[in-house]
Formats: structure tokens, sequence, C-alpha cells
């Protein structure tokens, strides 16, 4: 059912960590719709079977998913949306862990160690709030039949570059040193889930579409209050008041997240991925623009040219999407 194919055959880049392979959906039972790209998603091998589980997963009319490509703000929208399906229950949050209240369905295919998040989440109660970092053709397929809430966070590819040359590095998931050989690896669809234009841009073009909720990170940056209310809207649920919206700011603010250690899942990934560094920390800076003082203005050319070259054949610009940077 699975066609996979790797650019690479024969030529293994020796910064791969662990044997990754090029996916792409294939057979009839597979709705790929027309306009969705057919790039490939890359993704380690033990995915073989992780990629099934997924695709056929049983999807609860109820059911939220949070779709996202890595490092594009997917923990942080976990938390907005949980507190929203949950009447703002700020004791459970700081009970239990968010990959508990919130799991990431695919995270045993990246850490073959990880417990079996899927089965894990038949466990619990409706309504759901699920995570994964599939691209639109690899997303459960019940997702498109059912129409299911998706909330999407996009965020400006140079930062994502940036956070998950740090996110790779420190978790030892990528075995180079530097983040010119990342940035290569990255244009080169090496890194995990991407190709990253491709993901962002099958939802951008459904983004109007009345059970998809697109959100980017800068716009979550430059007004989650207003983000938050329109959520609610999408979710079903009532407008905040102004003191219970002043309390869920707090507990999303940066600061607060990254002291909260049962929003801040460091500790769940350093206990996972044992090749972590010591000093590695999930939330790094939090911040729009993080690449201005990261990247050389080479690199960002570099990225900046190939976006443009794949957003030209959509007829977009990266200021469509993210706006001014
Ligand atoms: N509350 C809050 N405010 C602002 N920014 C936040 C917040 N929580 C997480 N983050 C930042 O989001 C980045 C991690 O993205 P993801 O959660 O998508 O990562 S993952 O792919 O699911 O591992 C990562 O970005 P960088 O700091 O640029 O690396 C996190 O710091």
């Amino acid at each position: 059912m699975f066609k996979s194919r790797c650019k690479t055959e024969g030529a293994p880049n020796p910064r791969r960590a662990f044997e990754m392979k090029q996916y792409a959906a294939a057979g009839p039972n597979i709705p790929l719709q027309k306009d969705w790209s057919e790039t490939w998603c890359t993704l380690p091998q033990p995915f073989d079977t992780v990629l099934g589980e997924v695709l056929n997963y049983e999807v609860r009319p109820d059911d939220v998913f949070i779709v996202t490509f890595i490092k594009c703000g997917t923990t942080w929208m976990q938390e907005t949306a949980w507190l929203l399906l949950n009447n703002l229950d700020f004791a459970k949050s700081k009970e239990l862990p968010q990959t508990q209240r919130s799991p990431f369905l695919d995270f045993h295919g990246i850490v073959t160690t990880a417990p079996n998040v899927v089965e894990y989440s038949k466990t619990l109660t409706s309504p759901r709030l699920l995570k994964t970092h599939m691209p639109a053709n690899l997303v459960p397929r019940q997702i498109w039949q059912q129409k299911t809430k998706v909330i999407y966070v996009a965020r400006n590819c140079k930062d994502v570059v940036v956070s998950s040359y740090h996110f790779a590095k420190n978790l030892r998931l990528w075995a180079g040193d530097n983040i010119e050989d990342f940035v290569t690896d990255f244009l080169n669809d090496e890194i995990l889930y991407c190709n990253y234009w491709s993901h962002i841009v099958d939802f951008w073009k459904m983004r109007n579409e009345e059970h998809i909720f697109f959100v980017t990170y800068e716009e979550m940056k430059r007004n989650l209050g207003g983000v938050v209310q329109r959520l609610c809207d999408f979710l079903g649920r009532p407008q905040l008041s102004e003191e219970e919206l002043q309390k869920t700011l707090d507990h999303l603010s940066f600061n607060k997240m990254k002291d909260n250690d049962k929003a801040n899942i460091t500790t769940v990934l350093k206990q996972h991925i044992t090749t972590a560094n010591d000093d590695f920390q999930f939330m790094r800076r939090g911040i729009v623009g993080s690449f201005k003082d990261e990247l050389t203005p080479e690199l960002q050319a570099k990225i900046d040219n190939w976006s443009r070259d794949f957003l030209a054949k959509h007829g977009l610009t990266e200021e469509d999407i993210f706006g001014k940077l």
C-alpha cells in the first residue's frame, strides 16, 4: 500500500542518525485530493508499521487533531486547545503531562522504545486532542471522510530550520555538526517529516474549509488573545471573559510554559530519547526571527531562494502566508 522511495539510494547521507525512508501515499484506498502535493515525507524506517496505524486510525466524531510540520508551535497550540476543550481546567493541566492529555500519534515511529501512543489514545475520554506531524495525504484518512476538526499551525521556514537544527542536534536525531550542513539536508528533504513547504501549502489551500483552523506561530506571537477567541468559535466553546482570557494568556506565556513541567516536554523527551545531550531544552527562545541572528545572510538567501522556487509553482510568496517577517 505504501510506496517508499529514497532519492539517495546507494549513497546514504552520513549525517542521518538512523535509516530514513521517503514515503509517498499510494494505492486506491488513500484519498489523495487532486490539488494536494505528491511530495514525499521523510520518516524513519519503523514508520512502515506506524504509517498504517495512523492512516487507518479510528477517528471519533468529536476528535480534534493538531497537525503541524515540526517546530511550528505544536506544543503551544496543544496547551491552548486542551484548556479550551476542558473548560479551562488549569488544575488538571498542571497534574497531567501534556503528552498524556494530548498524545502524539506518530511518536513511537520516531522513538521505537516509546509506548504505542495509538493504543494509549483509545483509552482517553472524548473529546480527544490528538497531535500528528503527518502531511495531509498521510494523516488518518477518516479526517477527510468525516471532516473532523483540524487545527493546523504553520511557522516561517527559516525559524523552523533553526529550531529543528537545535532540536535534532541536541537530541542527536541528526548526526551532523554544523548549521550549514543542516540547511543542506533540510532543503534536500533529508530531515524528519520533510518536505516542509508541501506540508504547509496543502493546508494553506484548505484554510477556508469549515473543519480546518489554519493559524501561524507568528499570529500567535502577535495576538494570542485574538487567536484564543477565534479558536473558541471554531471549537464551539463560549468566548472567554476578560478575566478568563488573562489567566489563559498568562498560563500560555513562554516563561510560564517553560517553568511548567507538565507543559514543557523537555523531561519527557529526555526520558525517551536517551541520546539527548544533558543541556537539551525544548523551550528554547520562543520568538519570531531567531533566524536573523542564527543564520548567515548566505544561508538565509539559500533558504529564501528554495522557498521562492517552490511557492512560485503555487502562485504564492512566503509573505502571503506569514506576513512581513
Ligand atoms: N508558550 C510558547 N510561546 C512561544 N513559543 C513557544 C511556546 N511554547 C513552545 N514554543 C516554541 O515552539 C517551538 C517548538 O515547536 P513545536 O512544539 O512544534 O515542536 S515539536 O515539533 O512538536 O517538537 C520552540 O521554538 P524555538 O524556541 O524557536 O526553538 C519552542 O520554544
